[in-house]
């Protein structure tokens, strides 16, 4: 296969000289963190910001930061970041949870992410994108401009809802649910960015709109579930099925109600515009490299001997992973993981006290000048020249050790499987490029909207 392609970069501010005051991090993530990203922070291990109370180091070292997040996650637990902030929602789901109540409940969902249930979700998956495909279809032949965010937010929910309850989501319930949920994340988005408003254990102050939208989300969610569970549809499979037989290991107990709300909640928050951001972003970037688009059309030939893709072909689709595993590094949507120290502690040379925020941000590593050639050049092939590998803990928009993204493996599958066929079926056109920019405000978004239209291929299936 041809290897040989122009390299792309895609938007993003170059590094340069920030405004005034950028070394108080507070102050820097709230006037524009992706404006102008000083050079100092992609060049460095580890950094001191200016501010106090708490403190606040930004570890990029792969050696530092594997310290933090997978050998003593007892001493650096999660605190400051997103979980905290969709904690009023979550309430002690397994995203914010901690100790040996996170450990219960990793274990309790852990068969959701086993391969038999990734299999049943990829037909969960099949199903969604099949009538998303049938969308596009009536776009493409009415020549509409869509909006993309909009229109894969909305994939994205009617995956996460056949997963977790076997049936599509219809357009009513995905404004109850869903849209709440945007909004929540809108609403405390400004939270994200004045960190004056995280006190020193890295709780955050909630607006009453917040907390009441809250709320309402929950609310949703639990009427949602009495639905199903009057209305369950027999011998079904799914998410929500794992969650209502799970036992708590040490007592045997299974998950109440409200408990029942928190692991359906953690689902639908950590999945959804997380997927949507990496599946946007991808389609942005692909409708400007035809040439990519053509290589993953011939790998899909191959693979598939032009057939349907099925769950099998996937492994084998081995470019096409490496083009969502690009998107990935240079837009995780988890822009930073945060951990507060529980106790005095050094990294390196560097001492860190009690209570202090320690900040490790995808973004900033994946685009680290010592560890990425070309950093900000979009290049799927540097993972199959095993450039990764050349600093082992360089890539890790999913997270590293326990606290790791437990949907990793079924995201990866699910975006291999979308641009497969989105590529295969389609040529998609933006009609205003120059104007998305990545957006930072809770996850990695484009600005929106992304204008596109949508070309059926000749011959496509
Ligand atoms: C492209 C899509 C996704 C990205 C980039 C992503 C990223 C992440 C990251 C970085 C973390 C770790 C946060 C930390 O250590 O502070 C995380 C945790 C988590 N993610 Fe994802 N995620 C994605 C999709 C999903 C999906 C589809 C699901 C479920 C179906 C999911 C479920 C979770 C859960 C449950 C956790 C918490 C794990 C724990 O604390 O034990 N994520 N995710």
């Amino acid at each position: 296969m041809e290897n040989k392609i122009s390299l792309y970069r895609p938007p993003a501010p170059y590094p340069g000289e920030a405004a005034e005051g950028w070394r108080n991090f507070s102050n820097y993530l709230s006037s524009d963190p992706l404006g102008v990203i000083p050079k100092e922070l992609y060049e460095c291990a580890i950094f001191q910001f200016d501010d106090d109370n708490p403190r606040k180091f930004l570890v990029n070292e792969p050696k530092l930061l594997s310290r933090v997040l997978e050998e003593q996650q007892a001493i650096f637990p999660k605190g400051g970041g997103i979980a905290e902030l969709l904690k009023p929602i979550l309430h002690n789901g397994l995203v914010s949870a901690e100790g040996v109540d996170w450990q219960d409940q990793h274990e309790m969902v852990a068969p959701i992410f086993s391969n038999s249930s990734v299999r049943i979700s990829f037909g969960y998956l099949q199903e969604a994108l099949s009538s998303f495909v049938e969308r596009l279809l009536t776009y493409s032949e009415t020549g509409q401009t869509i909006k993309l965010a909009e229109e894969i937010n909305f994939l994205v929910a009617d995956v996460n809802f056949r997963c977790v309850f076997s049936k599509p989501i219809e357009i009513q319930l995905e404004h109850q649910c869903f849209n709440s949920i945007m909004k929540y994340e809108e609403e405390v988005a400004g939270t994200a960015l004045d960190l004056k408003r995280f006190s020193g254990t890295g709780q955050p102050a909630f607006t009453e709109a917040a907390l009441k939208t809250a709320e309402n989300v929950r609310a949703v969610i639990s009427q949602i579930i009495d639905e199903h569970m009057y209305n369950k549809p027999p011998n079904t499979q799914n998410f929500f099925q794992i969650f209502q037989e799970a036992r708590v290991p040490s007592t045997g107990k299974r998950f109440t109600k409200s408990q029942l709300v928190d692991q359906v909640a953690s689902i639908f928050l950590s999945s959804h515009e997380t997927t949507s951001a990496a599946l946007c972003w991808s389609v942005y970037i692909l409708a400007q490299c035809p040439e990519i688009v053509e290589r993953i059309r011939t790998e899909v030939q191959l693979v598939t001997a032009c057939g349907r893709i099925s769950y099998e072909h996937l492994p084998r689709l081995r470019f096409t992973r490496d083009v969502f595993k690009e998107v990935l590094r240079l837009y995780p949507p988890v822009l930073y993981l945060s951990r507060i120290a529980r106790e005095d502690t050094t990294l390196g040379d560097t001492l860190i006290p009690k209570e202090s925020m320690v900040i490790i941000s995808p973004w900033v590593v994946h685009r680290h000048r010592s560890f990425w050639e070309n950093p900000d050049m979009f290049d799927p092939d540097r993972f199959s020249r095993g450039e990764a590998k050349a600093t082992l803990g360089s890539y890790f928009p999913f997270g590293l050790g326990p606290r790791m993204c437990t949907g990793a493996s079924y995201v990866t599958f699910l975006g291999i499987k979308v641009i497969a066929r989105l590529c295969s079926m389609f040529d998609f056109e933006t009609v205003n490029t120059d104007e998305v920019r990545p957006d930072s405000t809770l996850y990695l978004k484009p600005s929106r909207p992304v204008l596109c239209k949508v070309h059926k291929r000749k011959f496509s299936k």
